[in-house]
Order: C-alpha cells, then sequence, then structure tokens
C-alpha cells in the first residue's frame, strides 16, 4: 500500500526544479560571471547596477520563464560584472505580487540565484515612512520584516516544499544578517550620512494603492517604521534556500496618520526620491559588496 500522501495542487507553487533549471543553465551557457552577490533593484534605484564594470546585460523577456517587470521605474534588465573583484548579478528592477503574478513567479529569480552560486543576497526598495521621526530621504537598513500578505496565506513558501531549496519550516527570527546590517552602518558613518540612515521595520502590503490613514495608524499600532508593497517574498525565500540577506529601504514619502494632511503620495515622486539618494545608495551598495566577504556568515 503507497502512504506516502499526495500533495496538493497549488496555485502557488507554480514552477518546477525543472523550470528553475532550465533558467539556471540557460544564464550559465550565455555569461561566464559567477555572481557571489546579487542584488535586487527597487522603484527608481536601477542606477545601482551602474556600479557595475565588464557588464553584461540580460532583458527579462528574453531569459525562459523569467517574468517581466510592467512597472515604471524598473527597467526588467539582468546585469551582470563586476564591481572591484567581486563578481555580481543586479536585477534592474522586480515583479511585484499586484501586477498579477503568483508569489512564486515574484521570487523566480531568487532560486535562479540560488542555482546560480550566489550567496548574499542585496534587496533594495522605495517605502512610505510611518516612524514619526523618518523624513523623506532617508535610509532604513532593515531589521525585520512584517509579512502581511503572509498572514492571509499569500505566502511564497505555501504549497509543497522542495527540500533541494531548504526546510518546511524555515527560521525568520534572523532574516536580515547582523554583520552586514552592522556593515553598512559603518560604511554610512565613514561616509559621514549616519545623520539620514536609519534601522527599522519593514511591512509588506499587497497593494497597489497606498495606504489609507486608518491603515497607516494600524501599521504603526503593528510596530512597522516603513511600508512598502515587495521584498519580504524574495527575503523569505532567500532565507529557506540558504542565502545570507542584507535589505535596504529609501523613504520616499511619509505616509499620512493624520486626517488634516494634505499631502497625496504618488509613483512619480517615489522614483524623483529614488534619483536624489542615487548617488549615496550606489557608493554604499557597492562598498558593501566589496567588503561583505570579509564578515562572518
Ligand atoms: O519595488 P518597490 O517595492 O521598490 O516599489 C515600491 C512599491 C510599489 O511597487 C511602488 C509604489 O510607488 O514603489
Ligand atoms: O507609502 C507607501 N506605501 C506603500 N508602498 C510604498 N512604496 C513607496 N511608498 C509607499
Amino acid at each position: 500500500l503507497n502512504t506516502k500522501k499526495q500533495a496538493p495542487t497549488v496555485n502557488s507553487n507554480c514552477c518546477s526544479f525543472e523550470d528553475y533549471k532550465l533558467t539556471t543553465e540557460w544564464l550559465l551557457n550565455q555569461t561566464s560571471h559567477r555572481p557571489k552577490v546579487a542584488v535586487i533593484c527597487g522603484s527608481g534605484l536601477g542606477l545601482l547596477a551602474n556600479a557595475v564594470n565588464n557588464r553584461q546585460s540580460f532583458r527579462y523577456e528574453d531569459i525562459p520563464n523569467f517574468p517581466v517587470s510592467t512597472i515604471p521605474g524598473h527597467e526588467g534588465c539582468l546585469v551582470f560584472g563586476t564591481i572591484k573583484d567581486q563578481c555580481c548579478v543586479f536585477m534592474q528592477g522586480r515583479v511585484h505580487l499586484y501586477e498579477g503574478y503568483s508569489l512564486c513567479k515574484v521570487t523566480f529569480p531568487v532560486r535562479i540565484f540560488k542555482l546560480l552560486g550566489v550567496e548574499t543576497l542585496v534587496v533594495t526598495n522605495a517605502s512610505g515612512g510611518i516612524c514619526q521621526d523618518y523624513k523623506v530621504g532617508d535610509i532604513m537598513v532593515i531589521k525585520d520584516h512584517i509579512n502581511l500578505p503572509g498572514f492571509a496565506g499569500q505566502h511564497p513558501l505555501c504549497g509543497p516544499n522542495d527540500e533541494r531549496f531548504g526546510v518546511r519550516f524555515p527560521c525568520m527570527s534572523d532574516a536580515y544578517s547582523k554583520d552586514l546590517r552592522r556593515l553598512a552602518l559603518d560604511i554610512s558613518s565613514e561616509m559621514g550620512c549616519s545623520d539620514f540612515v536609519r534601522e527599522g521595520v519593514y511591512c509588506m502590503v499587497s497593494g497597489p494603492n497606498f495606504e489609507t490613514i486608518a491603515e497607516a495608524r494600524m501599521l504603526q499600532v503593528l510596530g512597522c517604521d516603513a511600508v512598502g508593497m515587495s521584498t519580504v517574498p524574495e527575503v523569505t525565500v532567500a532565507k529557506h534556500c540558504g542565502i545570507r540577506v542584507f535589505g535596504l529601504s529609501l523613504i520616499t514619502n511619509k505616509v499620512s496618520l493624520d486626517y488634516s494632511r494634505e499631502e497625496m503620495v504618488n509613483h512619480e515622486d517615489v522614483l524623483l526620491t529614488g534619483k536624489m539618494r542615487a548617488e549615496f545608495l550606489q557608493k554604499l551598495v557597492a562598498t558593501l559588496i566589496i567588503r561583505c566577504n570579509h564578515q562572518e556568515q
């Protein structure tokens, strides 16, 4: 009698191991770069990849199985190259749940990075500041996150677990590397920029609308310092498969917590703030990449 339980077919597990393998092999055949660090660039932050030398770039639509960005500020290019002697790969733009992608597709690139041999993932995003001390243009080193869609079952690891990537019940209490957080704060201080670099908790909402005031107040009570529409699924999948994670969130707007406030947030302003902090962010990420291997894992 076969007692092995039949795994349910669920939407969230739309990619098979063969899909991941096919994409990885395609990339390995196209490039001789073998990155150890991957960077995901958030809204308006694709210019972080400008630090890369010996570039080789692929459009997402040309990579088999790769999800394609549909949002302005997400160029949709996978850029391989080097920063000093560190081989790295940058995603210029990501895809989001609200674009209609399953979380399996949203996190597809992370598992490709794993199979390519990536050991460290740097995630970046644009977010709204909930913490009252935060100002537009501040950079928040992500200390921890709240997976709000995950509470409602929108979780990238729902569905049959593939042990080739990780365990069924991964620990998330140390999702963001303490060593890399400390390194980023040291680099910021060396650059004389500590006054606008903070550490805090990022909360993911599904979007695409920005928060109502009542929702923003609820997030404040929950302990969120910043709110955005990405990152958490990628971090969860990276941590599941043993990739070390570091996260940066650019505060592009202050979230309204007050009914008398008349400012309205929009995506164009989010992208503009990215441009304002481009130079600093690029230097911070590049220096972190150069120095990250000298840190304990
Ligand atoms: O990809 P990220 O999280 O940086 O994008 C943020 C959240 C929304 O996608 C968009 C709103 O302006 O920017
Ligand atoms: O205020 C925001 N809310 C959610 N996502 C965001 N991304 C940039 N700003 C915001």
